[in-house]
């Protein structure tokens, strides 16, 4: 597909406001795409890579910036589109606005050579063609993206910048819009997954998706469809792929796709609950510690293992404790789900911080390997000797773990008795864990899904996990530091659009909820500037704009309904907790959570 096709395609999208007329859209693009259907069904929503994939573009505002400058000219310079940037507020549409068409040929390149050139072919010379788009493809501008992935080591910024030069060099401003956009992230047309999926069903299994459901005919399958789409996904965690296989294979294909030992899977998360609550609804409860510690993936294919985190990160060279834990206790290959702890020298538990501080370690790591003991505490399986275990229930899936992993194995205790569940969860506190889970022992394995079938219970006041969307410069000794947050709770689908974002202003489905400035260092401050500095949008006099990346963690002592916010609620004494470097923005708490939260009140 011809890059300008997509962007075409992507200005359609942005300008629909209604969503079933969005996902007709998205099932258009991707009956269209032909062989770039895989890398199409991932760009709409924003994502160069398949889930799985823990290749990252890693460049930042500022190298985006340059290459647009360089591309657009010897007089335009990165502050420049900076300062267009603090009046459009919006990448796209500065990318736009320049015209890149003064540079032209492989001289421009400095270089030259498959390598250095942005991976453009010889005789490219950007010069727009009669529909005004350019010759750029999309498969062109995802491996220009692959080679900005790969680069690494000394000289690697340069290359990245190169090449990104070399793409937006060769774009019209229809197409520079859209390039700017997915190389930081942020296609704001308002496709998330869900819209792709259902999208997948429309174009390639003939599902009516888009009509409405009390419009549909008696015994309509859309649903069942759908929900085949839903199950590829969760299964291989790549879209493209997904989509593929429903335009190659039909539904047959989708129901036939299995796990990979190495790649890795989302994780099943869980929402606050209680005993009572969990007896109530289940005949039994499954129950066990809660570990505070991080989530990792265990993956072993009989040989060697690799660790993912909760967001799919590749973690194994910085937990080798891990990854030697399942060499030697692991009996077949497997896909084992668990939390890492970090113990002290007498085996007690150690804050989550000290394993946060374990889990992102590049370098070192055999030091500080010696001051921070990490040890696993696994709870499930997803995959044992070429099985797959996810439509199996816990208790199986537990039996699976506990035959194919000989230490390490979490301790799970079946009952219908309250006073028994109790008493686990005073031996968890007591021994310095944050509270216990209760689980469904008749419940599948719903990767990426914050059920109902997975409860944590914690005796601690409930925390938010709010994005920081905003924050003010201090005064006075604080004048050199952001000083005040504004945190958003995520509404919807994170990387989709939320229903009236347009009307509140919000930030690609976020809503602001409150401010928060209590229980923060002058040392967190200087730390937390350091973070967020990068993010930086726009400013107007001490007020800062900040792109949503970062997660803080953060108590209050109540939620109210409040005008003040988008959000329709602001938190009362709210206070700094901790930054959650474990999370995304897709993983903060949802305004939805919210409401639950102020309703429980
Ligand atoms: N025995 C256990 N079973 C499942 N999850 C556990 C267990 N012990 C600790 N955990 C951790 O608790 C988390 C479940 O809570 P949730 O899905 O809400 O994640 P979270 O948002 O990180 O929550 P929190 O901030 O409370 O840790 C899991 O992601 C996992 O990291």
């Amino acid at each position: 597909m011809d890059f300008a096709a997509f962007a075409e395609r992507a200005d359609e999208l942005e300008a629909e406001e209604a969503d079933l007329a969005t996902v007709g859209l998205v099932a258009g693009a991707l009956a269209d795409a032909d062989g770039d259907l895989d890398v199409v069904a991932r760009f709409l929503q924003g994502r160069v890579f398949p889930g799985w994939d823990t290749r990252k573009l890693a460049v930042g505002p500022s190298l985006c910036h340059e290459a647009i400058a360089r591309a657009a000219g010897t007089n335009v310079t990165a502050d420049d589109v900076e300062d267009r940037l603090a009046d459009t507020g919006e990448i796209g549409a500065v990318a736009a606005s320049y015209d890149f068409g003064g540079q032209t040929g492989l001289a421009a390149f400095g270089a030259g050579g498959a390598e250095g050139n942005g991976g453009i072919p010889a005789g490219a010379d950007g010069a727009d063609d009669a529909t005004g788009g350019t010759d750029l493809t999309v498969r062109e501008v995802f491996e220009s993206f692959e080679r900005v992935a790969a680069a690494e080591g000394a000289g690697s910024e340069d290359v990245r910048r190169d090449v990104l030069f070399g793409l937006f060099n060769r774009a019209s401003p229809a197409e520079a819009k859209y390039l700017a956009r997915l190389v930081l992230g942020e296609m704001r047309v308002g496709v998330g997954g869900g819209t792709v999926r259902d999208a997948v069903a429309e174009a390639f299994l003939g599902a009516d998706v888009t009509t409405p459901v009390e419009d549909r005919p008696e015994g309509d399958d859309a649903d069942e469809l759908v929900a085949a789409v839903e199950a590829a996904l969760q299964v291989t965690n790549n879209f493209g792929r997904v989509a593929e296989l429903a335009r190659e294979e039909g539904v047959d294909g989708l129901r036939d796709v299995s796990l990979e030992v190495g790649r890795p899977v989302r994780a099943m998360l869980a929402q606050a609950g209680t005993v009572t609550g969990a007896l109530a609804e289940w005949d039994e409860a499954a129950v066990e510690t809660k570990y505070d510690g991080a989530r990792v993936q265990l993956h072993y294919d009989g040989e060697e293992a690799s660790v993912y985190s909760r967001n799919m990160e590749d973690v194994t060279d910085a937990l080798p404790e891990l990854v030697e834990h399942a060499e030697t206790h692991l009996a077949v290959p497997a896909i084992v789900d668990g939390e890492a702890v970090a113990v002290g020298e007498d085996g007690e538990p150690l804050p989550f911080q000290e394993i946060l501080r374990r889990f992102r370690r590049k370098h070192d790591v055999d030091r500080l390997r010696e001051e921070v003991t990490v040890e696993l505490r696994a709870f499930d399986c997803l995959h044992a000797d070429g099985e797959d275990l996810l439509d199996a229930p816990l208790t199986e899936r537990y039996a699976r773990l506990s035959d194919a992993l000989a230490e390490g194995v979490s301790e799970l205790l079946v009952t219908t008795d309250p006073e028994r569940i109790e008493a686990v969860e005073a031996k968890a506190l007591a021994a310095g864990h944050e509270g216990i889970m209760l689980k469904n022992p008749d419940s599948t394995y719903s990767p990426g899904k914050r059920g109902r079938n997975w409860l944590k219970r914690k005796p601690d006041v409930e925390t938010l996990d709010l994005v920081v969307t905003g924050a003010e410069w201090g005064e006075g000794r604080r004048a050199n530091y952001l000083g005040t947050f504004l945190l958003s709770a995520r509404n919807g689908d994170a990387s989709g659009r939320s229903p009236d974002a347009r009307e509140t202003g919000s930030r690609k489905g976020f809503e602001t909820i409150g401010k928060v400035a209590t229980g923060i260092t002058d040392e967190q401050l200087a730390e937390l500037t350091e973070l967020l500095e990068p993010h930086v949008v726009r400013e107007e006099g001490t007020d800062v704009e900040i792109r949503p990346e970062v997660v803080f963690e953060v108590g209050y002592e109540e939620i109210q309904a409040s005008p003040t916010y988008s959000s329709g609620y602001a938190l009362r004494f709210p206070r700094f907790v901790e930054v959650r470097t474990d999370k995304d923005p897709a993983d903060a708490d949802s305004l939805e959570r919210v409401e639950r939260l102020a309703d429980a009140q």
